[in-house]
């Protein structure tokens, strides 16, 4: 966490009447970080963004947003956050301005309606009714009423769904421009990719419970668990006897000449095998692919492995 906490959650429950769906959720999240919720249908996402954005009471446990307690805090609270929802709602009669401009005047310190709306990609349809835009300048709409308040943190429920991957590029870019100017970003996304090249962190939700937190590239242990490097055995390398990697950890496998090695030491296990290709006069290895597990692998991996562990036992829980 690089700023100072913005967001503090410490055993955090919430039940619906008798059903548990939060079951101890600990989040902290520093000034300035885009910082992503990412788990399955149902995981609880939207639940914690509406406790910590005070329109959803908790059943145990402590939060702090912005130094403050969100269910009990004001309306001077209130005009510091930013809320996107999934759905904000219909104002159809009215123009893109219009909504930005109402919106704008129930801030203390609201940005200038014009620079929201350019910076929003909205900049060609200022004047039209926003009856007649499409799913996706909707969703761009929803985001300028995000942003107008000029708000410190900025909670974003799935922002680039349904968006064109033109509009979801130009989302990021004033996302990651938000956080340069020191807004706190929290969004909840179903898409991994966006998790890797937009955000500093993220936790992993699965049934209420926080399965992992990290920066996404930390994430199942990526960055140092096993990478597979492969090359087809052609030229020269064809039929060879290969070399000893099981000696820098490998573990070996060929079929019909392509070559399979899972590796924890990447770089020790190229020299051995640069060094092989070059003692049979091969200065290459065609076909050189190293990868490490995706960000996808490793959280399609965590989900597999969660629902094949039994539900725990039904606990006994506050009512909210
Ligand atoms: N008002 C409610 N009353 C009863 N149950 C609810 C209510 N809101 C949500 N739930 C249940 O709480 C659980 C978590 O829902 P939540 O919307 O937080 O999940 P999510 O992770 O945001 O899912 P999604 O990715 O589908 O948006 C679900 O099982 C849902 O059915």
């Amino acid at each position: 966490m690089p700023g100072p906490e913005v967001i503090g959650v410490s055993g955090l429950r919430k039940s619906y009447g008798a059903v548990p769906v939060l079951h101890g959720v600990d989040l902290h999240v520093g000034r300035g970080e885009i910082f992503a919720l990412l788990g399955p249908n149902g995981a609880g996402k939207t639940t914690t963004q509406e406790i910590l954005t005070g329109f959803s009471s908790r059943s145990a446990g402590s939060v702090s947003v912005l130094g403050e307690d969100p269910a009990g805090a004001g309306s001077r609270w209130r005009a510091r956050i930013g809320i996107v929802p999934q759905d904000m709602g219909s104002f159809d009669q009215l123009t893109v301005k219009e909504v930005v401009s109402h919106f704008a005047s129930l801030y203390p310190d609201p940005l200038p309606v014009g620079s929201v709306i350019e910076r929003t990609g909205l900049g060609g349809k200022a004047n039209e009714r926003t009856s007649r835009l499409s799913g996706g300048q909707r969703r761009r709409l929803d985001i300028a009423l995000g942003i107008v308040g000029r708000p410190e943190l900025v909670f974003l429920d799935e922002p680039t769904t349904g968006l064109d991957p033109q509009a979801r590029r130009g989302t990021w870019d004033l996302i990651r421009a938000l956080a340069a100017d020191g807004t706190t970003v929290m969004l909840t996304t179903h898409y991994l990719d966006e998790v890797e090249v937009l955000c500093d962190r993220v936790a992993i939700l699965l049934r209420g419970k926080v399965a992992e937190q990290g920066a996404p590239a930390d994430i199942g242990g990526r960055a140092h668990g096993e990478a597979v490097i492969e090359f087809q055995a052609e030229g020269p390398l064809r039929g060879a006897e290969l070399p000893t990697v099981q000696q820098v950890g490998a573990s070996l496998g060929r079929a019909e000449g392509q070559v399979r090695i899972g590796t924890a030491a990447p770089a020790a296990t190229l020299r051995v095998l640069l060094e092989w290709s070059a003692r049979l006069g091969s200065f290459d290895l065609p076909g050189l692919t190293v990868t490490r597990p995706t960000l996808e692998d490793v959280y399609l991996r965590m989900i597999a492995a969660d629902a094949a562990t039994p539900a725990s036992e039904p606990e006994l829980e506050h009512v909210a």
